[in-house]
């Protein structure tokens, strides 16, 4: 199994579970690791034959930025469903992050793996 990855990306968005987080826009940080097998983009140079990170990037940085989840399990398990029903994915892990959440903390989140590694 191969993978692409998207590591670092940070969305504003309405995110939380209080009534004053329903009010404004917080980061969430995302790192995806996306199981694919990459010898036949490798051995065309065809960007049809790939994941593309700059694809999934649009897909998930529009979804989010849409989204209003309260919490950021909801929306891991969306992003994750996302990259495996609409891409040639069949393993994605996500590290989902609220970096200013918890102001002693430089990040708290959730990491989920889903779908079957091969
Ligand atoms: N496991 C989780 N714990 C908490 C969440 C969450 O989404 N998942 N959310 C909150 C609040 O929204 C918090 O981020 C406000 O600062 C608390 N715990």
């Amino acid at each position: 199994m191969d993978i692409v990855y998207i590591e670092g990306m940070q969305v504003e968005t309405v995110i939380g579970i209080y009534d004053w987080e329903r009010e404004i826009k917080q980061t969430v940080c995302l790192d995806l690791q996306m199981g694919t097998d990459i010898r036949q983009a490798a051995s065309t140079e065809d960007i049809d034959n790939c994941v593309s990170y700059q694809t999934v990037s649009e897909r998930l940085i529009s979804f989010i930025e849409e989204s209003e989840f309260q919490l950021v399990e909801t929306m891991a398990e969306e992003i994750a469903q996302i990259v495996l029903d609409e891409f040639e994915v069949r393993w994605v892990k996500l590290k989902l992050g609220k970096p200013g959440a918890v102001p002693a903390a430089t990040d708290v989140g959730v990491i989920i793996e889903r779908g079957e590694r091969f």
